[in-house]
């Protein structure tokens, strides 16, 4: 009892359930941070059997994640995803433990070392022009009045932008559109791991004992699914391995992630099973981490300066006057170009893109502020409540890139948007860096404004709306795309056909 009573502050707690009939289905991160005002910033609470904290400041998440990394770097056991589904070998989920570390490294060395963020920017150039390029397309339909939906191209285009570039570096193959084979297949495969993981499938993760249930009982439907999905996803894992040896046999395989761990773990063509399976599941998971993550920030950008007209336009002003208007901005810009710097810290704090990061697994018992925090804990660290702390952020709700650049500066977003300490994003720079380039470049090239309505000419007035979920996505909505000079729709064209 002296234990229970050293628990944080929580909300109730009721026998098997624990604190369930207390959390929503969706936006957890707003309840939680409702909470705040009535727990603190350290709640405890019960999913079912399992103990659970939120981190609800910036405070407790650095003291917490980063300082006592050795206790809170674990990930909670997934039985659903990982050992249903099949994502075993998924460094995002891995316990903390030797497999990770391996995998851990092998990001690093492909995401932070300077030569190979340096030998990417080719690459980033190239997909930015061609994200440049669809979007003249989608603008030219309009002229031409072909009925399209100019809104769903960009963000169609701003996701092919980011999938090839990560299955370029996945696996040196090229994605000229979203009807590419490999995107199709991770898409099918991770859509329907979101479908299968409904809450009666992810009671598997609290109680294991109900994956041994046979189909047909009721309630037990979601396993047909599950076993459905256990095949897309090995799919997506083994068909872009084994076309990649099938290039590497040819002698024809182009240099990219997956060739350079091949070229470490595999003597004479032959790999023990364990690096096999690590191999690929590294390489697999690079589409799927960097993909809607980085898509979600770009997205985010594109419906900031839609509803903030005044950002934009003083964005393309510092643009024009450092840049000119006779090429593109470059990766190298970016030092001069503060104003457009901090309207992009502003994008990440006005919506965080994973607005609860990854949970963690507390894997020693631990006591911080005289409270108990028991080994087992799943943490929930909420983001979202870092960027609507009045103290860190005055008037958070208002979207101001201002405040980045007053003498004393608010906390830069990017601190936290990529998570904590020993588990943080390692693809944080390259994420950044794909952001920073394309908006530039489209802030460079288009005016981007709400969309007009054709019969009365006003404009479409609407609501934001971001989905629910791990990644926040920003739900479509209306607006228009105006290149800003002829001249710019030329300089796109010939750099298109250089790209
Ligand atoms: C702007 C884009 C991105 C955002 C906002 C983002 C955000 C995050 C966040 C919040 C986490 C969880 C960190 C934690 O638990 O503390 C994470 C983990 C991770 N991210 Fe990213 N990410 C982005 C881009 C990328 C890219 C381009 C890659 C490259 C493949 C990547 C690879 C990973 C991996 C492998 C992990 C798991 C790390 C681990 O568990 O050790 N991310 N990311």
């Amino acid at each position: 009892s002296t234990r229970k009573s050293s628990l944080p502050p929580g909300p109730g707690r009721l026998p098997i359930i624990g604190s369930v009939h207390r959390l929503p289905f969706g936006y957890q991160q707003h309840a939680f941070l409702d909470w705040k005002k009535t727990y603190g910033d350290i709640i405890y609470l019960e999913i079912f059997n399992k103990p659970a904290v939120v981190l609800n400041s910036a405070k407790v998440m650095q003291e917490l994640l980063d300082k006592r990394g050795s206790k809170y770097s674990g990930r909670p056991r997934s039985v659903l995803i990982s050992e249903m589904i099949g994502m075993t070998n998924n460094v995002t989920i891995l316990p903390y433990g030797d497999q990770w570390r391996r995998q851990r490294r092998w990001f690093q060395t492909a995401f932070q070392s300077a030569s190979a963020l340096e030998s990417y920017v080719p690459l980033q150039r190239c997909e930015s022009v061609r994200l440049l390029s669809g979007i003249l397309d989608a603008w030219q339909s309009t002229q031409d009045k072909a009925s399209r939906d100019v809104g769903k191209e960009v963000f169609s285009g701003v996701k092919r932008y980011v999938g090839a570039l990560m299955m370029q570096i996945a696996y040196g193959h090229s994605v000229a559109s979203l009807d590419d084979e490999f995107v199709v297949l991770s898409e099918r495969a991770l859509a329907g791991t979101l479908e299968a993981a409904t809450s009666v499938a992810s009671l598997v993760d609290f109680f294991p004992f109900l994956r041994y249930l046979p189909p047909w009982l009721p309630g037990a439907g979601f396993l047909t699914k599950v076993a459905e999905v256990h095949e897309l996803v090995r799919v997506m894992i083994d068909v872009p391995y084994e076309r990649v040896q099938a290039s590497i046999a040819k002698g024809a395989a182009r240099p990219c992630f997956l060739t350079s761990l091949l070229d470490e773990y595999a003597k004479d063509g032959k790999m023990s099973a364990y690096d096999e399976a690590d191999v690929k599941g590294a390489a697999n998971i690079v589409y799927g981490a960097g993909t809607d993550t980085t898509a979600t920030v770009l997205t985010a950008f594109l419906l900031a300066i839609v509803l903030h007209p005044e950002a934009l336009k003083k964005a393309q002003a510092e643009i024009d006057s450092v840049v000119g208007t006779e090429r593109l901005p470059e990766l190298g810009d970016r030092q001069s170009l503060p104003y457009f710097d901090v309207l992009l810290k502003e994008v990440y704090r006005w919506h965080p893109p994973v607005p609860l990061v990854i949970p963690r697994l507390v894997t020693e018992e631990d006591t911080y502020r005289s409270y108990t925090i028991p080994a087992g804990s799943v943490v929930m660290p909420n983001i979202w409540a870092i960027t609507r702390d009045p103290e860190c952020y005055p008037d958070a709700d208002a979207f101001r890139p201002e405040r980045f650049l007053s003498s004393t500066p608010e906390p830069d977003p990017r601190g936290f948007a990529f998570g904590f300490g020993r588990r943080s994003c390692p693809g944080q720079a390259f994420g950044d860096s794909s952001v920073w380039l394309a908006a530039a470049r489209i802030v460079a090239a288009f005016d981007v404004t709400k969309a007009h309505d054709p019969a009365t000419g006003a404009e479409v007035s609407f609501q934001p709306k971001f989905a629910s979920g791990m990644i926040s996505h920003v739900m479509p909505f209306p607006f228009e795309v105006q290149p800003r000079s002829e001249r710019v729709g030329r300089l796109i064209r010939e750099l298109e056909t250089e790209a």
